[in-house]
Formats: structure tokens, sequence, C-alpha cells
């Protein structure tokens, strides 16, 4: 702050000053002898003098009051022109104080201002808060009736599930009833056109047999009996005409006697005469009975005539019976291509994949180890399966056990006999006949009867084979003619082994799958295919697979259930009458183990064979994953294993697929046995395309 000092002060002339008499300080002579004579500073001089003054010239008043007042008409000027300023700053001052003024009223209008926009802030505030409750009163009502809405919705969907699920279980037991009903009624129209069919030709037969045999006898009887009278009447004839000649003779005689008797009795002459005209008579008699013969043999020859014309009539009745046959066996055969169209319908209906489980018995030595295994309908649909969990102990030793249930197309118990299974499995056989490509594969861990189901002498595979010889045999009256071929593989570390082929050339020959994408079909390089013409070459086949089997078996410990092993059964079938043709493939697999294989531990060839089984297994529920999504044209991941990519054609969209999951009855296995349940429920419920028929009809 600079201090202010009176105009006074500023106004009075350096004489009038006050003198400085004494400050004789080392500092003054120092600020002396750095400011010449005009500096402005000190005014005054010392008064003692000391030893360097003495050597100095005396000071000059006049000249320093000279140059005093100049110094002061300076200081006057900057006074003045210092008031000038203060003055514009007086001027400034007033204004900023005016402005001050303004500034403090518009301060205080701001502040009414600010006072009345805080009250406002304040009610707002208030409302704020009020509506901030309201609000938070609304959220809780909201989120109550989302909540009602939500517990609402969960029961309607419930409800509509458990609706859909009856309806949908209805409608599978409408399908089944109607599979059952046109089965029935078809085998039934069948066998009754079939009786009627037979009974109508049989009696025409027999009919036709009987009246060609009395005909025929009668007619023997009657040719018999005229031969006999024609013969009679000829020997009567011929003893007649002997007789008659005889007579002649006689007469001849009598003549010739009569001639030489003319001579000499020519009175005889008239008798003779007479006697030869009677002759003559004789001979008119038996010429007319000649001619009476002759008409006699004329008309047995006419009754020959008519012999043969009941003859044609016969012929003809035959024929028509013939053309009736004919027109039967067409409207037969029709009916079994609507048989077969219905029969493909109800399994499209059952899905294209389907999941049976079968739990086999215990056997002798496992009665003591069974798990908690039960079949809730068996009395009514067979299809659940409900597996009693292991023990678990709580934190508090508590023990638990959880019930996992399961429900599939169909669940066998252990009393179910590979009879019944087949059964059950027959309608998706006979789908590989009418053109269609089938693949029915076991699944579960070692010893849960995989290759009991596919492989034993009474198991799916004899079984399939003979059902096809048999419904081809019955096809071949309706125009069918069917060539089979079979081929048995085995899977073993990724490697194809023929099991038809020579025992020395296992694990040593290679063997390549190809694809033929147009045509839809595999083929493996030189493997061996054995036609199928008689099921007696269907045993030595399966011997032949087993012998190869067993070989396999002594390179490699439990071979058998670390490898998977195929069955390839390819049907063509041509139809001359129709000029059909259709092409089915039956795959029949047996997999390998399923059980949890860690890798941990296992090393060189078990390490191996552990790796890819795990591999071709996921990689089969990959591909089902993967054809369940169903999207056209999406990456179905075939090639990752040599077991998907060989059965490509069986397990696509346009294929009916059927897997077994096998289940040991034995509570060591129960881990086991619940993941191969859990993998054959997700396989069960994926939902798969609809089958083509690889069917052709001839241009
Ligand atoms: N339904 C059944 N009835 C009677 N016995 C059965 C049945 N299923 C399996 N078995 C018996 O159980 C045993 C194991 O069955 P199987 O060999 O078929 O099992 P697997 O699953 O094929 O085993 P692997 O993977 O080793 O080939 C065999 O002795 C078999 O005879």
């Amino acid at each position: 702050m600079v201090e202010r000092k009176s105009d006074n002060e500023f106004n009075q002339t350096p004489s009038k000053l006050p003198r400085l008499t004494k400050t004789p300080t080392s500092s003054f002579q120092s600020s002396q002898s750095q400011h010449p004579a005009n500096s402005t500073f000190p005014l005054s001089q010392p008064q003692s003098p000391t030893k360097g003054s003495r050597s100095r010239p005396a000071f000059d008043v006049n000249a320093r009051l000279e140059s005093m007042e100049l110094l002061y008409t300076e200081m006057k000027t900057q006074m003045e022109g210092s008031n000038f300023e203060k003055s514009h700053h007086k001027e400034v001052q007033e204004m900023m104080k005016a402005r001050i003024t303004e500034l403090e009223a518009l301060r205080d209008h701001l502040s009414e201002i600010n006072e009345s926009l805080r009250r406002e802030l304040e009610d707002c505030k208030v409302k704020l808060a009020t509506f901030s409750i309201t609000m938070d009163e609304a959220r809780r009502g909201h989120s109550i009736e989302v909540e009602e809405i939500h517990r609402q919705h969960r029961h309607a969907v419930a409800d509509l599930e458990s609706a859909h699920g009856r309806e949908v279980e209805k409608l599978r037991r409408q399908a089944q009833d109607l599979e059952d009903q046109l089965r029935r009624n078809g085998q039934e129209e069948i066998d009754r056109l079939l009786r009627t069919h037979s009974e109508e030709l049989s009696s025409l037969q027999r009919q036709l047999n009987a009246s060609i045999e009395e005909e025929r006898v009668q007619r023997v009887r009657e040719v018999q009996e005229l031969t006999i009278q024609r013969d009679t009447q000829l020997q009567k004839v011929a003893i007649d005409i002997g007789q008659r000649d005889r007579e002649a003779d006689t007469l001849r005689m009598q003549l010739e006697q009569a001639h030489v008797e003319l001579d000499r009795e020519k009175i005889m002459a008239s008798g003779l005469r007479d006697k030869l005209s009677d002759a003559a008579a004789n001979c008119t008699t038996l010429g007319s009975s000649m001619a009476a013969m002759k008409a006699k043999i004329d008309f047995l020859e006419s009754d020959n005539q008519q012999q043969s014309q009941s003859f044609a009539d016969l012929h003809k009745r035959m024929q028509e019976a013939i053309e009736q046959e004919r027109i039967a066996k067409e409207k037969l055969r029709d009916e079994e291509s609507v048989l077969r169209k219905l029969r493909n319908e109800v399994q499209e209906l059952k899905g294209n994949i389907r999941v049976f489980c079968r739990v086999r018995p215990t056997l002798e030595g496992e009665l003591d180890q069974k798990a908690n295994i039960i079949f809730p309908d068996a009395e009514a649909d067979k299809k659940e399966i409900t597996v009693q969990g292991p023990e678990q102990v709580s934190s508090l030793g508590k023990v638990s056990t959880t019930n996992h249930a399961f429900n599939f197309d169909r669940s066998f118990g252990p009393s179910s006999q590979n009879a019944e299974v087949f059964e059950e499995i027959s309608q998706l056989v006979q789908s590989a006949l009418d053109g269609y490509n089938v693949c029915i594969f076991c699944y579960g861990q070692t010893g849960a009867g995989k290759t009991f189901t596919m492989s034993s002498s009474d198991g799916m595979i004899p079984r399939a084979v003979e059902q096809i010889y048999t419904s081809a045999q019955a096809l071949e009256e309706k125009g069918w003619s069917y060539t089979m071929k079979g081929q048995f593989v085995e899977i073993y570390n990724e490697t194809i082994n023929d099991l038809l082929g020579k025992a020395e050339e296992l694990d040593k020959k290679k063997h390549e799958i190809r694809h033929d994408m147009q045509r839809c079909k595999t083929t493996i390089t030189d493997i061996t295919e054995v036609p199928l013409d008689t099921p007696e070459t269907m045993e030595s086949l399966m011997q032949r697979a087993q012998k190869n089997r067993s070989v396999a078996a002594t390179k490699a410990n439990e071979r058998s259930s670390r490898s998977h092993c195929v069955f390839i059964l390819n049907l063509v079938g041509v139809n001359a009458v129709t000029g059909e043709r259709s092409e089915g493939v039956l795959n029949l697999v047996d997999l390998a183990g399923s059980e949890r294989l860690a890798l941990s531990g296992a090393e060189g060839q078990r390490l191996k064979e552990t790796q890819s089984i795990n591999k071709s297994l996921s990689c089969l529920g990959d591909v089902i994953a993967a054809l369940g999504q169903g999207k056209e044209g999406g990456h179905v991941p075939y090639r990752n294993s040599k077991l998907s990519y060989l059965l490509q054609f069986s397990l696509s969209g346009n294929s009916k697929t059927l897997m077994f999951v096998m289940v040991s009855p034995l509570q060591a296995h129960l881990q086991d046995t619940l993941s191969s349940l859990k993998f054959a429920k997700k396989v069960n419920n994926t939902h798969i395309g609809t089958a083509r028929r690889q069917a052709k009809v001839k241009d």
C-alpha cells in the first residue's frame, strides 16, 4: 500500500524543507561517491570532520541549493503530473465506485435470484425425494408384478409343456396305434387276399382238374364205346361182307353153276336171274348199310370236334383264371408299395435318430453287486429308466443318493430277449430293403452287452440278415430281385482292418475310405465283399470275421473292447415289372467300450488305443450334435475320425439312425453307466432331418 502524503507537503520548496544536520555514516559516503552532484540524495552534509574530509574542497551551499531548486522544480512538475493522474485516478475511482455500487446492486439482485433458485432447488429436492419414494414404490410394485407375471408365465409354460408332452405322447401313441393298426390291417388284408386268392386258385384248379378229368374220362369212355361199337359194327359189317362175299361166291359159284347149268338148263335161267337180282338187292342193302356205317363214322368224328371245343372252352377258362391271378398279384404289389410307404412314414414320425436303452442281466457271481436300476413304466410305454446315483456324504456326515431318470424311445430291462429287441428294429431293417441308409450302433462300456446284442448267434446282425432274406424272397413275387453283399471291418487305432480278408494281412494292409458324393456311396479300397446268396453264407461270413477277431485279439489284449466293429450290408433291388431300382445300406456297428479312459498313466500301445477311442467316440457325438443343429450346408466334422467318415452317408440327415445304449447292472460301473446314459440323452434330444429313399425308376 502506497502511503499518501498531503498536498502541502509536496508543495513546499527545498529551502523550506527541514535540513538534515547529521548522519555521518560510511554508507552516506559511499552513496555520495556513487551519485554525482545532480543526485537527489542525500540532502545534508556530514558535520564532524574526518581524516579524509580535511583534504576535500568546501561545501558549495548555493550550488547545492540551485540543484535542490532544480530538483524541486522537477519534482513539482512530477507532482503536478501525479496530481493530474491522481485526479484521473479519482475519477476512475468514482467510476469504479459507481460500478461497484452497480455491481453490488446486481449482486444483491443475483443473490435474490440465487436465493429464489435455492428455494426452488430445495422444493425440487423435496419433490425429487417424494418422486424417488414414489418411484421406488412403483418399482417395487412393478417388480412384484413382473415376478407375478414371471411366475404365471412359468406356470403357463410348465402347463403348456406338460400339455405339449401329453399331446406329443398322445400323438406318439396314436402314431404307434396307427402303425399297429395299419400293419395289422395291411397284414390282415394281404393275408386275406392271399388266402382268398390261393383258395380261389386252388378251387379253380380243382374244379378245372376235376372237370377236365371228368370230361376226359367221359370222352375216353365214349370214344372207347364208340370204338367198340364201331369195331363191333365193322366186325359185323366185315362178317356181313364176308358172309355176303361168301354168299356172292356161292352165288357166283351158283351163277357159274347156273351158267354151266344155263347151257344145260336154260329153263333155270330166269330163276337164276331172279336170284341174281336178289343178290343185287342184297348188295344195295349192303351198300346202304355201308353208307350208314360211314355216316356213323362221320358222326363219331364230329363228336371229336365237340370234344375239342370243350377243351378250347376249358383252356379259355384257364386263361381267365391266370388273368385273374395276374390282376390279384398286381393289386398285391400296389398294396405292398402303399405298405412300404406307410411303414417308412411311421418310421419318419418316430424320428430319424432314435435311442434304445438295454440293461443286461447280472451274470453268475455278480448277484450281490447289483446297482439300483428301475423301469417305472415297464408295464406301459417301456420308455423310462431310473438309476440311483452313488452315495454322497455331506459335511455333517449325512448320507444321501440322487435318482437319475432318463427317457428313451424304448428301454429294455434285464429280462428282455434278443428276439424282443429285434422286433423293435425290424421296421428299420426293412427300410434298408426299401432303399434307405440305415445305421444301428451299440454304445456302452466294456462288458455292458454290446457284442451280445449285436453279433451273438441270435443277435441283431444274423436276425437282420435273416429278415432281409425272407423279405427279399417275399418281394420276388412282386417283381423284386435283390443282390446283397456284406463287408465286415474293424477300426483299431484309427486304422481300418478287413475282418473278411486274410488273417496275416491284419494291421498290415492299408485301406482307404472313398466317397462318391454324387451317388452318396462309400467304398473302402481293397476290402473283401462277400455276396450273400443264402443264410448259410451269412453264417460262414460271421465265423470268418470272428476268427479274424480272435487272431487280432492275440496281438493286443482286450482288443475287441478297444476297437469298433462295423458290418456293412449293401442291398440293391431291381423290380422287373415296374422298372424301379433301390439301393440301401445297413450298417451295424459294435463300438469300442466307452468307459472313462484316463490318459494319465497310460503309455505306449495303451495310450494310443485310449486316445483313438476317446477321439472317435467324442467325434461321433460332435457329428450327431452338428446334424442336430440342422443348418443347411453347416459344417459336420465327419472327417475328424475314421468311424464317422466311414458312416458319413449313413449318419447324415438323409438316413435312419438307431443308437443302443448298453448298460451294465453293476454298482461298480455306476459312474460309467450314468455318463453313457447322459450321452444317450443328448443324442435322443437331437432331431435329424427327413430320410430320403435312394430309389430310381427306369426311363
Ligand atoms: N442280454 C443278455 N443276456 C444274457 N447275457 C448277456 C446279455 N448281455 C450281455 N450278456 C453277457 O455279458 C457279458 C458281457 O457282454 P458283451 O461281451 O456283449 O459286452 P460288450 O459290451 O460287448 O463288451 P466288450 O466291449 O468287451 O466287447 C457276456 O458274457 C455276455 O454273454
